[in-house]
């Protein structure tokens, strides 16, 4: 795994969504995975003026969303549908059918977790995977506990997770308690993955992450084990690293 220790958070976004403009410039017919949550704002909001002040055709990319909320539909303003569709399709001028996340109002959860992971394996592959980490270690919604080998799967979200979550809905009970998730083994089939990390609130995740241990308790351990790892880490996140 290479760590690149950077300034702040707007430095963490522009390293980035640099990653992610040279990707789609060098393979315009590149699949790009997709992250959600605070962490990833700045990067597409970056990647968003980057692609306006150098444009690039962008006709050709597809892209693929790590997860979504069960039972939130794509009009909900929480799902993450919506989160996608506002910081990056529209922006960046994007065609709907080039955007892939798991449908959270199917009534069937766990053939929706299928039929979305024949969409990314039928793919030619996810070439540059964007991931943000849960202060529990989590990645994608894969809490600790989950099966390295898991493919796209309906979880149930801990109490931590829905916490740390609620602050974008009005109350934590409104916070959905399962998601659909790419499992770890959908994640780790991606060619090159990049982990942005910011905030104190990270920095005993990233200690544990660059700790030796690898341990389906800490799900985001598994990178260790990937041959193409960046993660991008701010002043306060990398604090507690010697
Ligand atoms: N499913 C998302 C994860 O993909 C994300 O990495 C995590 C951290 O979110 P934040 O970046 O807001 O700290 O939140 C959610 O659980």
């Amino acid at each position: 795994m290479r760590l690149i220790k950077v300034s702040d958070y707007n430095e963490m976004s522009e390293t980035a969504a640099r990653l992610l403009y040279e990707k789609a410039a060098e393979k315009p017919e590149a699949v790009l995975g997709l992250a959600t949550g605070g962490t990833p704002e700045g990067t597409y909001a970056a990647l968003v003026r980057k692609v306006k002040a150098e444009p690039i055709d962008l006709s050709r990319l597809q892209t693929f969303n790590l997860d979504e909320y069960a039972g939130l539909s794509p009009s909900h303003p929480n799902s993450y549908y919506k989160y996608m569709e506002r910081k990056f399709v529209q922006p960046l001028q994007l065609n709907k059918m080039q955007f892939h996340i798991p449908n959270g109002e199917a009534e069937d959860g766990e053939k929706e977790a299928a039929r979305y992971e024949s969409l990314v394996q039928e793919s030619s592959g996810v070439d540059l995977q964007l991931l943000g980490i849960g202060e529990n270690g989590h990645i994608g919604f894969n809490e600790p506990g989950t099966s390295f080998q898991a493919k796209t799967h309906v979880v149930t979200l801990n109490k931590e997770t829905r916490a740390a979550n609620a602050k974008y809905f009005k109350q934590i009970e409104d916070v959905p308690e399962k998601a659909i998730t790419m499992g770890i083994g959908t994640i780790m089939n991606s060619r090159s993955i990049i982990l942005i990390v910011s905030g104190k609130r990270k920095a005993q995740a990233l200690k544990r992450l660059m700790s030796e241990e690898v341990s389906e308790d800490f799900p985001a351990s598994i990178l260790h084990s990937h041959p193409d790892v960046t993660i991008i880490a701010d002043k306060e996140a990398a604090s507690l690293l010697s």
